[in-house]
């Protein structure tokens, strides 16, 4: 992988990700700097991983080749109004993890038609199995999306996407996706409780079924997933009558409701900010 001098502005959860990543694939610890504005976590982040550290945006700036945008959608414009304003951003390449913001935006928000290269990451990256849809502008060299893929690499399994649009179907597969299993384990870890078991118990029950579950899924993609359903579920027994009521339930109809939504707020996010 190529080493450019890498700052994060923002030293969050999906920058502790991604920098756990890199530094475990090997990325030398000095070319990365993240920067914040409180110290915990930039201090965390320099004890368990070895780099550098800055409360200094423009700092962040003047060190970087490239620069991952990881601040919340919502203070990306005063923050990067500040950095365009202090810097020459002139040959650095932007990649930004914020949901909602086009690469429009983005521009328009960095003052320039710098490569920018959007990024739908999932906090799963953080054990190193992410999920990352990616799309470039067209200004972003082969060589620098070739280093996104390799940055996004070490954190788990990458796609990229030829219209930006797209980028909101990510957000709803595997962006926020993350929180609809957690949801259902939770529904099925108050059902085990009800059926009487602990909560350590249930808990247990839940998640190693869960797991099972993924790497059946992960290890057989030659089998459909209605397949690996078919291997359960025997006829007229207990798995079909569970299976049969949440079909009967709308399960399907309600998880397509629930990916539109997020698609829309995605939409809805773009026009607002
Ligand atoms: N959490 C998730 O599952 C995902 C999040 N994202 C995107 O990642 C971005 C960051 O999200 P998280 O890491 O979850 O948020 P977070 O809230 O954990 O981290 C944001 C960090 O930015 C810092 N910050 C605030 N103002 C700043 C400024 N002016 N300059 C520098 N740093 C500043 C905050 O102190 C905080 O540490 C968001 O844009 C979000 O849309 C994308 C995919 C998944
Ligand atoms: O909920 C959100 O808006 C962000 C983007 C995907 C996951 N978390």
């Amino acid at each position: 992988m190529q080493h450019k001098k890498l700052a994060f502005i923002g030293a969050g959860n999906m920058t502790r990700s991604i920098i756990s990543g890199l530094i475990h694939s090997g990325y030398p610890a000095d070319h990365i700097l993240a920067s914040n504005p409180s110290m915990p976590k930039l201090e965390k982040l320099e004890h368990d991983f070895g780099i550098k550290i800055t409360q200094s945006n423009d700092d962040a700036c003047q060190f970087a080749d490239a620069i991952v945008l990881a601040v919340k959608p919502q203070i990306m414009g005063d923050m990067c109004a500040a950095l365009q304003q202090n810097n020459n951003l002139e040959g650095k390449l932007f990649l930004s993890i914020a949901a909602g913001l086009t690469v429009a935006r983005l521009q328009e928000m960095l003052g320039g038609a710098h490569p920018v290269v959007r990024i739908m990451p999932n906090t799963p990256s953080l054990l190193g199995k992410g999920m990352s849809g990616m799309f470039a502008d067209s200004n972003v060299s082969e060589a620098d999306r070739h280093y996104v893929d390799d940055v996004m690499g070490s954190v788990g399994e990458t796609i990229w996407v030829d219209n930006e649009e797209e980028i909101n179907g990510v957000i709803a597969a595997a962006g926020s996706s993350p929180a609809y299993f957690f949801l259902f384990l939770q529904a099925m870890q108050e059902e085990a409780m009800q059926l009487g078991f602990d909560k350590d118990d249930a808990r247990l029950m839940v998640q190693q079924a869960m797991l099972g579950a993924a790497e059946m899924v992960c290890q057989n993609p030659e089998l459909e997933l209605s397949e690996l359903r078919a291997q359960v579920t025997s006829k007229g027994g207990t798995t079909a009558a569970a299976v049969n009521t949440l079909i009967d339930q709308g399960l399907e109809k309600i998880v397509s409701k629930a990916m539109q939504a997020a698609v829309a707020r995605a939409d809805e996010m773009a026009k607002q900010l």
